[in-house]
């Protein structure tokens, strides 16, 4: 009996890196008849048979499962916007970060491509974001790459990029890789074109630190929040407003402080516009449920 992590998997199979090794390995263990599947950052016990190959046994406790992408044990998300090219999308983006604070997960935003956007955009957008808290990257790929403050974030860590397609998710990561060590064949640069990323792969940056690539998402449903009452929380710049009404959802009700600061220019109009937006589909689809 091995340990490993599961590091790729392709349909049924799983990439499972053990010390120095990576073996190719099925789903044999219990845990299927309980319909759970392995997932990518899953650490796995695995059965050796030979020749680089093996059956995964039994999935270790996960400290967290993100849907989109689907991943397992990861300790922050790379969060990844363009001003252009993609263009920017503030309601995709506002909705990824309630689902990261509903989970609990720690993000790092980055604004990348930063060579296609005025100082101004850049500015604004970082004007939304900072004030809440968000920790804010801004970087070009090719020609300003601030390696030192980057590797401060991820080391230690296991960190996933997420974001749209084309957002430059897979240049960065191979950036980093290039960097730093590769294991094996996995982190094979020759492998991966500039085409679209069609697998979730985890990268080792080094000893401690792992880095996962992801497929872009150009939207998802905010399905993971059931009421939408439950929603506030996840905008960290509403939480120490006060409202006449404890139970204030900051729409139509007296008084309250998100409304009296989104006035007075201290809450952002987009993040309030978003937050309406997402309460709405959150409602729709508890309503159409009954
Ligand atoms: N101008 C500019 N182009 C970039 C930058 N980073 C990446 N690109 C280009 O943008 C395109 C998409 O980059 P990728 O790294 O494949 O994007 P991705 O987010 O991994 O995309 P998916 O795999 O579809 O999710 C490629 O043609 C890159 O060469 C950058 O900082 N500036
Ligand atoms: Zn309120």
């Amino acid at each position: 009996m091995k340990q490993g992590k599961i590091i790729k998997s392709q349909k049924d199979l799983y990439y499972v890196n053990s010390e120095s090794e990576t073996l190719m390995c099925k789903a044999r263990g219990n845990f299927r008849k309980k319909g759970i599947k392995p997932l990518v950052g899953d650490n796995v016990l695995i059965e050796y048979l030979s020749d680089g190959e093996g059956y995964i046994t039994q999935i270790c406790q996960r400290s967290n499962e993100i849907k989109r992408p689907n991943i397992a044990n990861v300790d922050q998300i790379l969060l990844f916007a363009t001003i252009k090219n993609p263009p920017l999308n503030l309601y995709n983006l506002d909705k990824y970060l309630a689902m990261c604070e509903y989970i609990g997960i720690d993000v790092c935003m980055i604004l990348s491509k930063i060579d296609l956007a005025d100082q101004k955009e850049i500015d604004d957008f970082v004007k939304i974001y900072e004030p809440i808290g968000y920790k804010i990257l801004c970087l070009d790929n090719y020609d300003d790459f601030p390696e030192d403050e980057i590797m401060s974030v991820l080391k230690g860590k296991t960190s996933a990029v997420s974001g749209a397609s084309g957002v430059g998710k897979s240049t960065f990561s191979n950036n980093l890789v290039d960097i730093n060590v590769e294991i094996g064949s996995i982190s094979d640069k020759s492998k991966r074109g500039k085409n679209t990323t069609r697998h979730t792969e985890i990268f080792k940056i080094n000893e401690n630190t792992f880095l996962f690539d992801t497929p872009g998402f150009d939207s998802f449903d905010i399905d993971f929040i059931e009421d939408e009452v439950e929603l506030k929380d996840t905008f960290l710049e509403f939480r120490d407003k006060t409202c006449k009404f404890k139970d204030c959802n900051h729409i139509n009700e007296p008084k309250c402080g998100v409304k009296e600061d989104l006035k007075n220019g201290e809450i952002s109009e987009s993040r309030y516009k978003n937050y309406l937006m997402l309460f709405e589909e959150i409602k729709k689809r508890r309503e159409n449920k009954w």
